[in-house]
């Protein structure tokens, strides 16, 4: 009789998996995804259940990592919610297998896998494709997935703008400091949109460090460097007009093949990335409606068979990925193991 699995809830997962540990191990799982041995890798296109009656999905993701020994799959639902409910609009159950029995060896919550997982992408593709000098980062949406990426993309990058010493905005709200070299005011420069203001007031609220709420897509877009699009919308909410050239969109929204946040003109004319091409061709409504060509997926810059066209605008279309999952439940597990 195999040992009962290890079960750990949402507070476990979040203080287990660390986005240093978990950086590393999806970019080699991706690089290796790309290269498609189906013998190293098996990842169909997920499985979704539409609920139309209460405007939900219900995803199921599995993966098989031969050489990691991981066996895994994600139920994942994802609903459209009324603006300020309560409830979450992603909820996850990532359960582990061991690969040569069969038995389940982990239940563990799957919002905080995917909320991290997901973000920690999106910063693997803005440190590959964002502008070399980038200075300004927008978030457009104020949920789970706009928090994460808030957090991941503060954590690993600096982002600041530049204002004249008689210009400069000197609002208490902005942290600001001198540089020594250069007699300019420096004030760090992150912007975040939502729906409601008030959502996005609140999101701002929540941090340690000063972020501007702006009233529109436009004003948040507007010169920012770096673009996270991570809403619910269903219709495109960011438009290509409005895009500095050489910015970086990373774009985890929109995941039905019906749905959009990127208009044409943008889709058409940044080279746009993806997670995985059969993925993106199966469920994402900016690339299916927009015709939008795919370059080329994360993984195959990773193991260098694309290049990162950093110099262009660039998207990257992410829409989640089993293996993804997988490889941040196996490093969750390995790390309560060494605890016990
Ligand atoms: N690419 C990926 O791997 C993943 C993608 N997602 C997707 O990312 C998006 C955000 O997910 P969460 O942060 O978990 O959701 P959430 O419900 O926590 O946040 C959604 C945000 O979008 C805004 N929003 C909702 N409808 C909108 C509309 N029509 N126009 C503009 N803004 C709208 C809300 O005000 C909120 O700020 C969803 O589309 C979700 O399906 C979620 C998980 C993984
Ligand atoms: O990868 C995931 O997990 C999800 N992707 C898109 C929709 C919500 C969940």
């Amino acid at each position: 009789m195999s040992e009962s699995p290890v079960l750990l809830n949402k507070h476990e997962v979040e203080r287990l998996l660390t986005y240093d540990d978990l950086i590393p191990r999806l970019e080699s799982v991706m690089g290796k995804f790309s290269k498609r041995d189906s013998s190293e890798i098996i990842q169909p296109v997920r499985s979704v259940v539409p609920i139309q009656q209460h405007s939900g999905f219900l995803g199921v993701m599995p993966a098989y990592l031969a050489a990691e020994g991981i066996l895994c799959t994600k139920i994942v639902t994802f609903y459209q919610r009324a603006e300020g409910s309560s409830l979450p609009s992603t909820q996850a159950t990532v359960l582990l297998f061991h690969p040569e029995h069969g038995h389940v060896t982990a239940i563990m919550d799957g919002e905080a896998i995917t909320a991290k997982r997901t973000a920690a992408v999106s910063a693997i593709s803005a440190k590959l494709f964002k502008p070399a000098l980038s200075e300004v980062l927008c978030i457009l949406g104020s949920g789970q997935q706009a928090r994460s990426h808030y957090d991941v993309f503060t954590k690993l990058f600096k982002f600041k703008e530049v204002t004249s010493m008689k210009t400069g905005n000197t609002s208490k709200s902005f942290k600001m400091c001198f540089c020594v070299c250069d007699p300019v005011l420096y004030t760090l420069q992150v912007r975040v949109w939502s729906r409601r203001k008030e959502m996005a007031q609140r999101f701002v609220n929540d941090l340690q460090d000063p972020v501007t709420v702006c009233s529109s897509v436009k004003e948040a877009v507007i010169g920012a460097d770096v673009i996270v699009t991570a809403t619910g919308a269903s219709q495109p909410i960011l438009f290509g007009e409005w895009v500095k050239p050489g910015a970086h969109i990373a774009a985890v929204g929109a995941c039905r093949p019906d749905w959009r946040e990127l208009d044409d003109v943008l889709m058409r004319e940044a080279v746009v990335y993806v997670d995985s091409r059969e993925g993106a061709t199966a469920e994402s409504g900016d690339i299916i409606l927009s015709g939008a060509e795919v370059f080329a997926e994360l993984g195959e810059v990773l193991n260098g068979s694309f290049p990162a066209r950093r110099e262009k605008t660039t998207v990257f279309k992410s829409l989640g990925m089993g293996i993804q999952d997988a490889v941040s439940a196996k490093l969750v597990l390995e790390k309560w193991n060494g605890e016990h």
